[in-house]
């Protein structure tokens, strides 16, 4: 079983480019995830999330323990076998989506419970239960256990959720034992508040992790708090590893993340506004229901290399939209995730090459010139 590691191979400011090896295959950084929520990228085969060049997927934990539950994935080979995706996974440890998806639910200092929100059946979510269900779905990136506060909150709030967050992940540390091959991450908290930010950074390095993220951001705070934070807090952790910033988020999310120097990035933008006909483009967004493509026999990018750019014009997808057909979602799924994954590669190439300033510059002025 090959090793866990991260190599950081250029810099450009605080932005890094790497390249964090698994035995499942290499992640390039920095590194957007698509989100496989209940063991598939919606309206997308895992080759062609493949082909947008994704090196690694997310999966969820509440969804899965639900439906199918992790026992039967596990009896089945795992979920890399199950969704058909041989690369690595990265498995979220269920407290945010118990948080977010459920309203009968009921925190202690030992975990959740909470009734699912598919048949009211009741569960129970602990460090040590997330570990074993991360475990037995097969993932190679473990997250930890943790609670995520919603902003805005005031500081004893932020203060008294962080530090048992903190006892969590030491309680996941524990848990996580040693598994050769395979990362476990702490999950930083603190809201907005730089103390805490710190205290909790501290924690976890003092734990000691594969990689650590930035939680309880994108929780509604805006991008300039969000920013205000990301100017401070990924510093607080170490250099060495993995920065991964949890939700976000959009296009100009995503680029200040990174020169801020945040090296992985999920969110379900993509992936869930194709399926509402929001198309990102390096010019901004384009809603295919609007009237105005109706007669367009343009691509929604001449630019764009991905399938649904190189066969199909705007006035097609704007009928598959209004008649709600299934390849709507599929095409603009896909371009989403294309353009996505273009996105990183120009912000990896611009690192690579000391020119990322140039990039942004670049990025900001082709989207204040509009659509096509
Ligand atoms: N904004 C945000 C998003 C997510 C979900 S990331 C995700 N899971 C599955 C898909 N994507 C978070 N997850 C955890 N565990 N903690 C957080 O603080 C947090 C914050
Ligand atoms: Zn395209």
């Amino acid at each position: 079983m090959g090793k866990f590691g991260f190599t950081v191979q250029a810099t450009d400011g605080k932005a890094r480019k790497g390249v964090i090896s698994t035995p499942r295959g290499e992640i390039r950084t920095p590194a957007f995830m698509p989100v496989g929520t209940a063991a598939t990228v919606k309206a997308m085969m895992p080759e062609s999330v493949r082909a947008t060049g994704a090196d690694i997927l997310l999966g969820n934990t509440y969804h899965l323990m639900l439906r199918p539950t992790a026992e039967r994935i596990d009896r089945l080979g795992g979920l890399h076998k199950f969704m058909n995706w041989d690369r690595p996974i990265l498995t979220d440890s269920g407290g945010f989506q118990v948080m977010s998806l459920t309203d009968l639910r009921k925190l202690t200092e030992e975990g959740v419970t909470f009734r699912s929100h598919i048949d009211g059946s009741k569960h129970k979510l602990t460090p040590e239960r997330s570990m074993e269900i991360q475990r037995l779905l097969g993932s190679d990136i473990v997250m930890c256990f943790d609670e995520c506060p919603a902003l805005p909150a005031d500081e004893a709030t932020l203060a008294k959720s962080m530090r048992l967050s903190m006892r969590w992940a030491q309680r996941s540390r524990d848990a996580f034992g040693d598994r050769p091959g395979h990362a476990l991450f702490g999950i930083m908290q603190g809201g907005d508040n730089r103390a805490l930010r710190e205290e909790s950074a501290t924690a976890l390095k003092d734990i000691g992790f594969d990689g650590y993220a930035v939680g309880g951001l994108a929780v509604g705070e805006g991008q300039e708090i969000m920013f205000n934070v990301l100017d401070y807090a990924p510093g607080f952790l170490p250099e060495d590893k993995p920065r991964y910033l949890m939700g976000v988020g959009k296009p100009d999310d995503i680029v200040g993340a990174v020169e801020r120097g945040i090296d992985m990035m999920d969110c379900v933008l993509p992936s869930r506004s194709g399926r509402t006909g929001q198309a990102w483009t390096r010019r901004g967004q384009v809603n295919i229901k609007n009237a105005r493509h109706m007669d367009d026999p343009r691509p929604l990018d001449e630019a764009c290399t991905c399938p649904a750019c190189r066969n199909y014009s705007r006035a097609y997808l704007h009928h598959v939209m209004k008649s709600q057909e299934i390849i709507c979602s599929m095409l603009l799924t896909w371009h989403n995730l294309h353009y996505f994954q273009e996105l990183m590669q120009g912000l990896r190439d611009a690192i690579g090459a000391g020119r990322l300033s140039a990039f942004v510059a670049d990025f900001h002025a082709q989207r204040a010139m509009g659509d096509i």
